[in-house]
């Protein structure tokens, strides 16, 4: 089920390095929302703070709050583990694990959050998860082959089949078609529209022609220099940001004036 993810007042560090600072967004389920901005201004960092997983290097922290229909993404008592089970994530190079068959590569969270699982009950995910990657077809006569047997945009849509074999509610993608080429690009851009009707999608990306495809609303993040925090500058739908933004700096970037 997707869910709305409202962000407030937001600071994510590195050690004492204040990587992103004063965050306030609410994200839409049911909806594409796309970050765009140059390079350091902080997307990957706040897209990874969603789900708490820039907490896997030391020293990482956020002040503020992420909230999830309700949940306080950061409270006391929540398991980032849980967290990352219900917001899956997709990453700029496609990485399934190689050796593991197409199979085996799907279900592999399933596996790690229920030890006992019928074989039947595996077949229908595996099988549902690629259906809803588009990949079933290719790839149903050969479910035992390593996942690196595929070409690069199948694995990418192999792991996008992984990550919602699990029926997360949010979907982060960073960059998830920078290693593609444009043919693979439009399939993975068409899924993730179909993919919305059932996730909320978040997508860092720096090609602005796809979230001009893709969003219903776009953040554009900057930073003022070098060791400088990056900031969400402006958050506004899609069609307003690349026709009449609300920020000269969003104009300067989107027009190719900088970054
Ligand atoms: N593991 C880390 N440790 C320390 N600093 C980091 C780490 N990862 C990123 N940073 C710093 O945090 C800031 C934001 O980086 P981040 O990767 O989030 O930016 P980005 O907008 O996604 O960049 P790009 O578009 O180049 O991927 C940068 O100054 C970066 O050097």
């Amino acid at each position: 089920m997707a869910k709305r993810i409202e962000v407030s007042d937001l600071n994510i560090y590195y050690g004492d390095f204040l990587a992103v600072e004063g965050v306030s967004v609410s994200i839409e389920p049911r909806s594409i929302t796309a970050l765009i901005g140059p390079s350091g201004c902080g997307k990957s960092t706040f897209l990874r703070s969603i789900n708490r997983m820039h907490e896997v290097l030391p020293g990482a922290r956020v002040e503020g709050k992420v909230v999830m229909d309700g949940q306080d993404l950061y409270g006391a008592d929540v398991d980032p583990v849980d967290v990352r089970r219900q917001i899956g994530m997709v990453f700029q190079r496609p990485n399934p694990f190689p050796t593991m068959s197409i199979y085996d590569n799907v279900i592999a969270g399933n596996r790690l959050n229920s030890k006992r699982m019928r074989k039947s009950e595996a077949d229908d995910i595996v099988e549902r998860s690629l259906r809803g990657a588009n990949l079933w077809n290719e790839v149903k006569d050969r479910l035992d082959r390593p996942g690196a047997s595929l070409s690069g945009g199948q694995q990418q849509r192999l792991c996008i089949a992984r990550a919602i074999a699990v029926e997360p509610d949010v979907l982060l993608m960073d960059e998830p078609c920078s290693a593609l080429d444009p043919i693979s690009t439009l399939a993975i851009e068409d899924l993730m529209t179909e993919l919305k009707e059932r996730f909320t999608i978040v997508i860092v990306t720096h090609n602005m022609q796809q979230a001009a495809r893709v969003s219903e609303s776009t953040g554009f993040f900057n930073l003022n220099g070098v060791g400088q925090p990056g900031r969400l500058i402006e958050f506004n739908p899609t069609g307003k940001i690349f026709s009449n933004p609300d920020q000269k700096a969003t104009e300067d970037y989107i027009s190719g004036r900088f970054g």
